[in-house]
Formats: C-alpha cells, sequence, structure tokens
C-alpha cells in the first residue's frame, strides 16, 4: 500500500508553490495578511482534524492549547532564547503536548457530549486565566522577531504555507500507520479497536497529543503574524465556532483543513471586501449544516467517498464474472471435518466460567476446551448465553468467575485488547468497520503486523470478499462480515471466536463458509470456536460441539452425536419434558 497519495499530493504542492509566489507579489497588503490568517486558521484546523475529524473525539478547547504555542513562543522571544522562532514554534507545539495528554485523560473514561463539557470547562479555564494575565512581551512592547528569510508579510505567507504542506504531508503518512487507521476505527467502535488488539487508550491520548501540538503550532504561528497577542485571539468562543466548521468540512482531509480555515477565519472580511451581505456565511453555513445533517458525513468525507466508491464500481464492473464455484458437496458425499489433531496443547481452556446479570444466572460454570488445531462450535439457542461466553472470554464482561487460559496462559487479568494482542480474536454479532477504509486497510488494522499484499488477497479471495482496493462502504453487510473473520484470521492468532459470521448468507454461501473455516486450522493455524445457529454451517465446519442452553451446557461432543442427542433437539424445538445433559 502507498503511504500517501502521491499524485493529490503534487498537485497540492504545485498549487502551494503557486500560491506563494501569486500571493506576496500580486495580491494587496491587505489581501496578503488575510491569506495569512486563513492559513494559520487552516493549521489549526488540522489540529481539529487529528481529534474531531479521525478520532471522533469531541473536543472544544484546541484554541487553548494554540494560547500555550503562542505563549511559549512569545515567552522565547522575550528571553532572547537560541534558535530564533521556527525553533521556537516547535517548543511552543511541545508544551501544548502534556497539557493535551492531560486534558485526554478523562476522555478515557467518559465520551460524547460529556467529554465535550470537561474539555470546554478547560477552555473557560484558560479563557479566566489568560484574561487575568498579559501574553509576554505585551507589557515590554517586545513584538515577535521573524526570521529575516520571512520577515515580511509575503514572506510570512509563504512560512505558514510551508508549515501547513509539511504538517498536510506528515499527516497524510501518518494517518496511513496503524496507529493512525487505530483512529479511525475508534471513532467508530471502541470495542471493535479493542478486539483488534488496539489500545483505545493510548491511541485517544496519542490523538490528544498530535492534536495538541499542531494547535500549539497554530498558535505560535499566530504570534509571529500578529507580533502581539492578546487572549481575545483565543476566545473560547472561537474554539467553539472552529468546531462547528470541523464537524461540517471534515478537517481531517487537507481540503477540509483548508476550507474550514477560510471559512472559519476570514469568511465575514472577504464579504465585506467583496460588498457582499454578511448574511451570505450564515446561509451557507446553515446549508452546509442541514447537508452534514442529512448525510452523516462532513462535506469532504462525502465528496471523497463519492469519488472513490465510483472508482470501485467502475473497476469492479471491468473484472471479469467469477466462475460460479460448487457450493454444495455433491448428493451423497458427506462433508465431515476432521477433528483436531491430538496435541497435549489446549489452545482455549475455560473452566467453570460462571456469569451473573444481576439475577439472571447467563453463563453457569462453563467448562469448554477448543484443541489447537480445532474448529468447535458453540451452539444454542437465543439468550443462552452464547455471545456472553465469547464477551467473558475475549475480556469484554468484567467480574466473571472461573478461569480462562490461552496455550497455559491464563487471561484472566487482562483487557481485551492485551488478550487479542496474546492471540485471542473475536469477531461481533454486527460489525462496525469504518466506511472510509479500503478493505485492505481493514485488514492491515486487523492483522496488527506487517501483512504483505499477497496475504491480503490470499485472505480475501479465501473467504470471497472483493478486491482489497475496494471501499467497506459499498460491499454488502454480509460480506462486511466475512471480512471481519479474514481481519482476526489475519493477524495469526492462536484461537478465534467467531460470532455468528453466517448471518446475511444464503444456505448455499453459509454453507461453503463452513467448508473454508473447517480448512482454517491447516491453511492459517488458527483455532476457531464459532456460535452459529445455522446447523448445516456447524456440520460444515466443526469436528466437536457444545451446546448451551439457559446458561448450562446440555451435550458436548463429536458433532453428529451431538446434533442428533434428543435434548440438543429439544432445546432448538422448545419440545418440553427432556431432562437436560
Ligand atoms: N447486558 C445484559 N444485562 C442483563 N441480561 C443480559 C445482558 N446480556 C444478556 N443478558 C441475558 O443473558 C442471557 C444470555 O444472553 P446471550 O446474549 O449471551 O445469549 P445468546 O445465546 O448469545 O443469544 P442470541 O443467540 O440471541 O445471541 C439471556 O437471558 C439474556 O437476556
Amino acid at each position: 500500500m502507498n503511504m500517501i497519495d502521491k499524485r493529490s499530493w503534487g498537485i497540492a504542492v504545485a498549487v502551494a508553490a503557486a500560491a506563494c509566489v501569486i500571493v506576496p507579489n500580486v495580491l494587496s497588503a491587505y489581501w496578503v495578511y488575510l491569506a495569512i490568517t486563513a492559513v494559520v486558521s487552516s493549521v489549526i484546523m488540522q489540529s481539529y482534524g487529528v481529534i474531531v475529524g479521525r478520532a471522533g473525539v469531541m473536543s472544544l478547547c484546541q484554541m487553548s492549547f494554540a494560547a500555550i504555542g503562542a505563549w511559549v513562543v512569545l515567552r522565547l522571544n522575550l528571553a532572547d532564547a537560541p534558535g530564533g522562532f521556527i525553533v521556537w514554534l516547535v517548543i511552543g507545539g511541545l508544551a501544548a503536548v502534556p497539557v493535551g495528554v492531560a486534558i485526554g485523560l478523562p476522555a478515557l473514561r467518559i465520551r460524547g457530549v460529556n467529554l465535550a463539557v470537561v474539555t470546554f470547562g478547560f477552555a473557560v479555564a484558560a479563557d479566566i486565566v489568560l484574561n487575568a494575565n498579559q501574553f509576554p512581551g505585551t507589557t515590554e512592547l517586545k513584538t515577535l522577531q521573524r526570521p529575516s528569510l520571512f520577515a515580511t508579510n509575503g514572506g510570512y505567507f509563504v512560512l505558514v504555507v510551508i508549515v501547513f504542506m509539511v504538517l498536510g504531508i506528515g499527516l497524510a503518512i501518518f494517518n496511513r500507520t496503524r496507529l493512525g487507521m487505530s483512529w479511525l476505527e475508534i471513532r467508530y467502535s471502541e470495542r471493535a479497536a479493542a478486539a483488534h488488539g488496539i489500545s483505545v487508550a493510548r491511541s485517544k491520548l496519542a490523538a490528544f497529543a498530535l492534536s495538541a501540538f499542531i494547535a500549539g503550532i497554530g498558535g505560535g504561528l499566530m504570534a509571529g503574524q500578529l507580533g502581539l497577542v492578546v487572549s481575545s485571539n483565543f476566545a473560547m468562543g472561537q474554539s467553539l465556532a472552529l468546531f462547528a466548521v470541523a464537524i461540517l468540512i471534515g478537517p481531517h482531509n487537507p481540503e477540509g483543513a483548508f476550507m474550514g480555515g477560510i471559512f472559519g477565519a476570514v469568511m465575514a472580511t472577504i464579504l465585506e471586501k467583496l460588498r457582499l451581505p454578511q448574511d451570505l456565511g450564515g446561509i451557507l453555513f446553515g446549508l452546509t449544516a442541514i447537508f452534514a445533517l442529512r448525510s452523516g458525513v462532513s462535506q469532504t468525507d462525502f465528496t471523497r467517498a463519492r469519488k472513490r466508491e465510483a472508482a470501485a464500481r467502475k473497476m469492479l464492473e471491468s473484472l471479469p464474472d467469477k466462475p460460479k464455484e460448487q457450493a454444495v458437496a455433491p448428493a451423497g458425499v458427506p462433508l465431515v471435518p476432521k477433528p483436531a489433531p491430538a496435541s497435549d496443547k489446549p489452545g482455549l481452556s475455560v473452566r467453570g466460567l460462571t456469569v451473573k446479570y444481576g439475577e439472571v444466572v447467563a453463563l453457569d460454570n462453563i467448562d469448554l476446551v477448543v484443541p489447537s488445531g480445532g474448529v468447535v462450535g458453540l451452539i444454542g439457542p437465543n439468550g443462552a448465553g452464547k455471545s456472553t461466553f465469547i464477551a467473558a472470554v475475549s475480556g469484554f464482561l468484567h467480574g466473571y468467575e472461573g478461569t480462562v487460559e490461552l496455550e497455559g496462559r491464563s487471561l484472566d487479568k487482562l483487557t481485551p485488547s492485551v488478550r487479542a494482542s496474546s492471540g485471542l480474536r473475536r469477531t461481533f454479532q454486527t460489525t462496525v468497520i469504518a466506511p472510509e477504509l479500503t478493505q485492505y486497510e481493514y485488514l492491515a488494522i486487523g492483522a496488527n503486523r506487517k501483512l504483505s499484499k499477497e496475504e491480503a488477497d490470499e485472505l480475501l479471495d479465501f473467504f470471497d470478499c472483493p478486491p482489497g482496493d475496494v471501499p467497506v462502504s459499498i460491499v454488502d453487510v454480509g460480506t462486511r462480515r466475512l471480512l471481519d473473520v479474514a481481519a482476526a484470521i489475519a493477524a495469526k492468532p492462536k484461537v478465534a471466536l467467531l460470532d455468528e459470521p453466517a448471518a446475511g448468507q444464503s444456505a448455499a454461501e453459509s454453507l461453503k463458509l463452513g467448508r473454508r473455516l473447517a480448512e482454517v486450522p491447516s491453511r492459517f493455524g488458527v483455532s476457531i470456536l464459532l456460535v452459529e445457529h445455522d446447523m448445516e454451517l456447524v456440520r460444515a465446519a466443526c469436528a466437536q460441539v457444545t451446546v448451551l442452553d439457559f446458561g448450562h451446557v446440555i451435550a458436548s461432543g463429536s458433532t453428529e452425536e451431538v446434533l442428533d442427542n434428543p435434548a440438543v433437539m429439544a432445546a432448538y424445538l422448545g419440545t418440553a419434558d427432556v431432562p437436560l445433559g
């Protein structure tokens, strides 16, 4: 996979270079100044892009981080510190990082509107402190010294464009890393991220740290533009207004950051200069808001998704039709999965697992072993406790009784993400895959290791998913569940817990999936615990089956024996008078 979309960035660099020639040499001093304001605001927008756009965290205090950057830069200027403006700028950004991390800590426990209130509280507190104290240099009237090369406003415009582009390219590269992509995943589902071995806490704190750094740089640039700053330059109202613009425009896309910078900082002045009514800005804002409410995504996300989906559809249409594989075994050929090879090491060993939801005993003293190299079925009627079993074993349920061991190592005290990284993966009954991701990207997140294109292609082909460049947004729901399974297998865990992977599949597809799952241990070295309602799929995939009913094991053994057991049939058909176990 490319680390960066070189063509788009090539065009962006060319446009930026042209702007650096045209703006200082063609526009009047006033418009140059306004252009600087727009680009500095775009840099601050890039910080919203990280925290709000990518990580989906509601932060309303980015201008407070910017104020820290400005304060540090002005303080270093006042002290004539060595290094000069560029070095001070970086130090200003770094100074905002610990504050960003400190603000991010509550984000580990609270989210949504509550977190917005916490961050807004910080913005209010910062406002009070800034109002009560002056920025360094104000009393001494010592304005900031720009580097001589960028001393004029025209030169300074070039500097802010360079900073914007460097940050933009840096973010584009960073966004393709596992940490960068993990933000997209936590934005859609923190549970899915944890199941992929992503530490949600570390991921969120990193987003806060990076966004604070960028906002701090933006604040430093603002100090460089104004020479001296006052508290109103970083008022909390600014944070709110830019947050609203960020939600509507999508500043995690570079064009969104730029448009957001113009919209958030200089729109009113541009309208005034062009002698257009100020109401136009309000109308535009309202229309963008209606659009975002209707589509559920930002303007730039919408445009990008449309383009990407159109290209993917065109590519799919150009593919030759796949020969129809025989999904069902020829008549008279029974599908009997092989039992796991004899091994002295159980893959997953669960002993005495008991889970209570208040008075409801969802699981009562359950023992279950998934042998290394085996595919074991866990079946039972609705409400039997299957999902609870998966949730407890994978660490998503606290306070269970009993023990869970993976290849002899106890997992009981470990978090879901650590269990996942230790080799126990799970899928969910409903998939929440960030639609912006391509299938390759989703597999890369799931794999949590370097996954070659060949390996990814093999997995996609094995599970009948479309080509890897196809965005998840145009993959149907049934195939997304298979993609989820492929992502779990891509990590090469010791054991994968699959929660109803065949939902949304036709009977033939489901049977085909069963046959493939039976092959997974020998082909990919991954043992499986399969929760399913589809008995044909269970027969095709599993050599062994355990049946739950009302939180008890009512049968366990070879698939054929268990499925012919009258108690099992009674549990499924709801007939009475059949004793348990
Ligand atoms: N969060 C919860 N709070 C209280 N009771 C719960 C909770 N989750 C599940 N239960 C109860 O625990 C029991 C087991 O539910 P669980 O979802 O594990 O069953 P299941 O076998 O996975 O069902 P299905 O096949 O419908 O997914 C049920 O009685 C259910 O009502």
